[in-house]
């Protein structure tokens, strides 16, 4: 048995096998106030007077430093364009087991990697997830799979680079800095995109699985949209801030690497997914980083007494992260000075 899926797909599960079973309940530390996520108006951000542009990134550096965590209302990314993409990743866990295995990447910078659970060599219970990953920047691959699957994650990734490299000028400047500071420091024009679809089938028992446990994405940047079935949770404040998304927004939430690059000004934020009996969730996140062997340490200009983390090569923190066992942000203690 190798994924999820199959395992669902295989009978009428009424329990969750022991190997999946999660140690600590996924609704711990829940919060029920109505938090407002902030939400910010991209087209203000490109388009809108000075007034409204300096307000936008104001409300950009508050929801940065506030929460790590925010949405993207009037972004540009056509409805029909988000749909596609998780109609075909909908598409790509549906094809036959041998087919998806083909992609099974052995090495972890093969560009296309299918996969279950996070890492199975280290995680202590399995993860209640399928997973493809594909390095789609600087060099573009994709999955042949299904037909036409290219072409529409090739217009997706685009499309999702652009308004990152935008929002990161926003950010740029929420720090005081000249607008293509982070672009020009962190060679995004050459820089790393990754694409990490997730595939969460329906679970028997939601609330002794666990879909993706709490931790923090490697990365500047990570843009995600999901289908229309909720399970993300940002921890804000102390709890678990349940998210649900406006129809037509894009997530957007702060990596480990804005975190090293502002000398922990703006944090990475820690996050979860929990799984549903209801069907199956998917999401498609898409990371944005330096290149590869592109060092990230604290800016200078950010950085008052002492740099808080020290430099490390962008394809040495992914091994760092990918290869221990998830949890929380530790992996960030291992460059924190
Ligand atoms: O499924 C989600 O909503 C979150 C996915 C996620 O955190 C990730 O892929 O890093
Ligand atoms: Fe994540």
């Amino acid at each position: 048995m190798f994924s999820v899926k199959e395992l669902v797909d295989s009978g009428c599960l009424k329990t969750v096998p022991s190997s999946y079973a999660y140690q600590s309940k996924p609704d711990d530390r829940i919060s029920f106030d109505k938090e407002i996520i902030p939400i910010i108006d991209y087209s203000l951000l490109t388009s809108g007077s000075p007034d409204q542009r300096s307000k936008i990134i104001q409300d950009l550096g508050h929801a940065c430093r506030d929460w790590g965590f925010f949405m993207v209302i009037n972004h540009g990314i056509p409805e029909k364009v988000r749909d596609e993409m998780i109609r075909y990743i909908d598409g790509f866990f549906n094809l036959t087991e041998k087919e998806k295995q083909e992609y099974a990447g052995k090495e972890l910078f093969d560009p296309i990697r299918y996969s279950t659970s996070f890492n199975v060599t280290v995680d202590k219970a399995l993860l209640w997830r399928d997973c493809l990953k594909v390095l789609v920047h600087p060099h573009f691959v994709s999955p042949r799979k299904p037909d036409g699957f290219s072409e529409i994650l090739e217009d997706y990734c685009k499309r999702t680079r652009e308004l990152a490299n935008e929002l990161l000028k926003g950010i740029s400047k929420s720090l005081g800095l000249e607008e293509n500071y982070i672009s020009k420091k962190m060679n995004v024009e050459m820089g790393t995109q990754m694409l990490v679809a997730n595939f969460y089938p329906p679970c028997p028992q939601p609330e002794i699985a666990m879909g993706l446990p709490p931790h923090s994405d490697y990365g500047l940047l990570t843009l995600l949209i999901q289908n229309e079935l909720t399970g993300l949770q940002v921890m804000h404040n102390g709890k678990w801030v349940p998210i649900n998304p406006l129809p037509d927004s894009i997530l957007i939430n702060t990596g480990d690497h804005m975190e090293i690059l502002t000398n922990g000004k703006y944090k990475s934020v820690l996050h979860r997914a929990v799984v549903n009996n209801k069907g199956t969730r998917i999401s498609v996140g898409t990371a944005h980083g330096p290149p590869l062997d592109g060092i990230v340490t604290p800016a200078p200009e950010l950085t008052q007494a002492s740099a808080a983390y020290r430099g490390i090569t962008f394809r040495d923190y992914i091994e760092l992260q990918q290869t221990s066992q998830l949890i929380g942000k530790t992996c960030l203690d291992h460059v924190r000075i």
